[in-house]
């Protein structure tokens, strides 16, 4: 029988070929499997097909392999019981995982709650991980990939290039922090929540399975510092890259701005990179454009306008309106005039990265301008909810550079005052709360400070730093009740006025004291703003 696939056995020859160990004979499996006197066992090692992999007991399926890695906080060890109980029939492990001071075997066969199941000491398991995927998903057919980095931007402009792509007639999807969404004709559907922005190299690779099993043609991707750091998109062949901006965060992963920008750098070095889009309004695009390989094509993109020979797009004129922007576009590929359903000038640049990219890659400029027109907005990114009292803003602006950009691009927006509704993530780096507290002050009219994911922290104390940053004390009021704090903030606003509640965008949750608390913030909005007749 022709299979594509390998067996567990098969895949236990070819790490052996690849130089780990000893290639293993039919009649060490069977001495291994007897005892057990599994048959299933057996017919599962030797007779069928791999289909499904994961580094996570709680994403085990039937006749999966479980790899059990050390991580930062706990070692997948601990849940090996539970990925068998899940179905799994094989456990990876590192041969370092053995028995100290013994050699390991390179399996045996152990039981859990009286089910067999083939253990397998791997040496130097992590660095297998590419050759295991290409085992076991299609990674040759699957779709065109482009991969979205930056402190900000990421979201966005993946979402707009599936949008783009998808209203050009390719069917596209999105992988990042609002989930994995397919895109058909610029309408989408979420496929799938995600844990993180940037998914586990498994994870990824069966979300791309899908991509690929349902047709989908393109797919941006958001490849996070933590996730770039940790090499959780290597090997994943990656058509082009958009690196958006640098600025101030998560320090308390990557501890100086040097490692972080450099961990974003790592995009760069991408299998099968043929297209960078690069910033020219940021300082760090200039870094990646000086180490990009020579055989990577550039193009840039600016909100004012480009050096002589940068290939690319830009803006020479934009006007702010109550719902958008309408922008005098300049491309490498034709020139137009339009209207964005976009608030803000960041999303204006999003909208550029986004339609470079494509242009880069071949989708035809007039057709991607067809298709600008119905563009939607961005779920929880500068997100309107317009009403007749004041208009409010959902964003998810939760870094300093992010809540600037937010407050600026609002303050375009507006023809009242600014006032400005948000918190700090609590067990995250703290620097940045003071930032955050004296951007609020010298960008918005009126600062509400309240509650944000406050974890295991004191959201009084969290409040206490972000006030640091403040000294006109007078513009500011503390309602730790997010609700309570919007409501506050729109009664006391005017006609006119805009209302920006930053960091929670489309999250359906708060987290406190390490437990998910119902709230939606989008939601809450509607019902507010639903009542405005009775005020
Ligand atoms: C610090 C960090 O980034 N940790 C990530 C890392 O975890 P880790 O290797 O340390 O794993 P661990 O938690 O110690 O667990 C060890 C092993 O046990 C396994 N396990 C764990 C629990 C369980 O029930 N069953 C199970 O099998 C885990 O899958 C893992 O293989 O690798 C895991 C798999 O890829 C990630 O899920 C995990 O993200 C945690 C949840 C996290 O909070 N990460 C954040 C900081 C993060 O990565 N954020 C960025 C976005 C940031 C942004 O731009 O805003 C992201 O890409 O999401
Ligand atoms: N190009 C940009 N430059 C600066 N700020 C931006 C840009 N795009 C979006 N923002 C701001 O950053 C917030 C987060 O945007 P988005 O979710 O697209 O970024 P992200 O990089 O995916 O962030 P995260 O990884 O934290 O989810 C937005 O709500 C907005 O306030």
């Amino acid at each position: 029988m022709l299979r594509s696939k390998p067996t567990l056995f098969e895949l236990l020859q070819l790490l052996a070929e690849l130089g780990q160990y000893e290639k293993p004979s039919r009649h060490m499996l069977e001495t291994a499997i007897a005892p057990s006197l599994s048959e299933n066992l057996y017919k599962l090692c030797d007779e069928q097909a791999l289909n499904d992999i994961t580094l996570d007991s709680r994403q085990a399926s039937k006749n999966s392999i479980f790899v059990a890695i050390k991580g930062s906080a706990l070692d997948g060890q601990a849940f090996i019981e539970d990925a068998i109980t899940r179905g799994s029939f094989c456990v990876l492990l590192d041969a370092t995982s053995y028995e100290l001071g013994k050699a390991a075997p390179l399996f045996e066969c152990k039981q859990i709650n009286n089910k067999a199941y083939i253990c397998c000491y791997v040496s130097d398991l992590a660095t297998h991980f590419p050759y295991l995927i290409k085992c076991i998903f299609d990674t040759e057919d699957f779709p065109n990939i482009t991969a979205i980095t930056g402190t900000n931007g990421k979201t966005s402009v993946a979402n707009l290039c599936a949008q783009l792509a998808s209203l050009c007639g390719v069917k596209a999807g999105s992988i990042g922090t609002l989930g994995v969404s397919h895109y058909d004709l610029g309408k989408s559907t979420l496929m799938s929540e995600t844990l993180n922005t940037t998914p586990d190299l498994f994870t990824l690779c069966r979300h791309l399975q899908s991509a690929t099993n349902k047709g989908l043609g393109f797919v941006a991707l958001e490849a996070s510092s933590h996730g770039l750091a940790q090499k959780r998109l290597r090997s994943i062949r990656t058509n082009c890259g958009i690196f958006t901006n640098l600025t101030q965060d998560h320090l308390d992963y990557h501890e100086n701005m040097q490692a972080y920008a450099a961990a974003k750098r790592r995009l760069m070095s991408q299998e099968g990179l043929q297209y960078l889009v690069l910033n020219a309004d940021d300082d760090e695009s200039k870094n990646w454009a000086d180490i990009s390989a020579q055989n990577i094509q550039l193009a840039w993109y600016s909100m004012s306008t480009l050096a002589k020979g940068q290939k690319g797009s830009y803006v020479s004129d934009c006007q702010y309106t109550q719902d958008g922007c309408e922008i005098s576009l300049h491309t490498h590929w034709g020139n137009a005039q339009l209207v964005l359903p976009l608030l803000g000038d960041f999303n204006v640049a999003n909208y550029l990265s986004s339609l470079t990219a494509l242009c880069l890659q071949g989708f035809a400029f007039d057709k991607l301008i067809a298709a600008t027109k119905k563009l939607q907005g961005i779920v929880g990114r500068m997100e309107l909810f317009p009403n007749s009292h004041a208009s409010i803003i959902v964003d998810y602006a939760h870094t300093p550079d992010a809540l600037k950009q937010a407050l600026k691009s609002a303050r375009r927006h507006t023809r009242g005052e600014l006032h400005v509704v948000f918190g700090c993530g609590g067990n995250r780096d703290k620097s940045k709360r003071s930032l955050m507290g004296a951007i609020a002050q010298s960008e918005a009219d009126n600062i509400v400070l309240t509650q944000d994911n406050s974890r295991m922290e004191s959201p009084v104390d969290i409040i206490a730093d972000i006030k640091k940053g403040i000294d006109q004390q007078t513009k500011v009021a503390v309602v730790l009740d997010r609700k309570s704090a919007i409501k506050h903030a729109w009664q006391s606003a005017k006609q006119e006025d805009i209302v920006v509640l930053a960091g929670k965008g489309h999250e359906d949750y708060l987290e406190i004291n390490n437990q998910r608390i119902d709230y939606n913030e989008r939601e809450y909005v509607k019902t507010l703003t639903a009542v405005e007749s009775e005020l």
